[in-house]
């Protein structure tokens, strides 16, 4: 059965549904991203230094953290952002603003992810977004990754979609047929990623961004993370491995909570 959306509540787990109560409502993609977000937000303590992530399921975290600050329901919270974006979200939301070069211990970082593998491996960086990340993810006691069930996979890098490599502008050609050359054997076409322009895309670090497109998965994950990061001209690229502490679902039979 789907998850319901209750209208009173912000979100629900539920594995079925009462007859009596009124009928379900299926939800989107974007309402299960918020129900994984919220049941994230409730291992934030007060005091805490968190990461905040970036794209749109963390959205919907940082959000909640702002409302919850704004009712009094949690204090003395310390944010540190993963993005341009993320940082003028919280800005709005008067959430109060560190970074790593102040607080380099940081208790909670809670983030979204494009693929996630069942060892809890993840792929990031779709959304634009992957250096800061693993900076602030690579520092934090607990990393809370938040996912509708979409974004389960067995293997990462196998679906066919984009494996970012952030990269430096100089000379990316070059490295993006380095990398090509590197998976050859997966079959593996690099491409340089476009902003909705049509100019090459520009992260927040002034870098350029190749994305790996494979045909089959890249074997073991800490081998092939280890060749791309040997290759001069990469600066990182978007697999999280062995980061991740927790990972929610959101899916269709309510909420999975995965630890290491
Ligand atoms: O570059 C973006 C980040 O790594 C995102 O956390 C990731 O792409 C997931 O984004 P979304 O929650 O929008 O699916």
């Amino acid at each position: 059965m789907a998850i319901a959306w209750s209208e009173k509540a912000s979100y629900v787990e539920v594995l079925s549904r009462p007859p009596s109560l009124s009928p379900p409502v299926i939800l989107t993609q974007d309402e299960l991203k918020k129900i994984a977000a919220y049941k994230a937000v409730e291992f934030v303590e007060s005091g805490m230094v968190l990461g905040l992530g970036t794209g749109s399921t963390a959205k919907h975290a940082v959000d909640r953290i702002g409302e919850l600050l704004r009712l009094g329901k949690l204090k003395n919270i310390v944010g540190i952002p993963t993005s341009k974006k993320t940082q003028e979200q919280a800005v709005s939301l008067g959430i109060p603003l560190s970074d790593l070069d102040h607080h380099s211990t940081i208790d909670l970082a809670i983030d979204g992810a494009d693929e996630v593998d069942p060892h809890l491996n993840l792929v990031k960086g779709r959304g634009g977004s992957l250096l800061r990340e693993k900076m602030v993810e690579g520092t934090c006691k607990k990393f809370i990754c938040i996912v509708d069930e979409s974004k389960l996979v067995k293997h990462l890098g196998g679906s066919g979609l984009a494996m970012p490599v952030e990269v430096v502008p100089f000379c990316w050609k070059f490295t993006a047929n380095k990398l090509q050359n590197l998976f050859e054997d997966s079959g593996c076409v690099a491409k340089l990623r476009n902003d909705s322009k049509g100019k090459s895309f520009v992260t927040d670090n002034g870098n350029y961004t190749v994305d790996l497109y494979l045909k089959k998965d890249i074997g073991d994950l800490q081998v092939a993370s280890d060749a791309i990061l040997r290759i001069a001209g990469v600066v990182e690229h978007g697999m999280f491995l062995d980061m991740a502490t927790t990972v929610i679902v959101a899916g269709e039979l309510g909420i999975t909570i995965k630890n290491k």
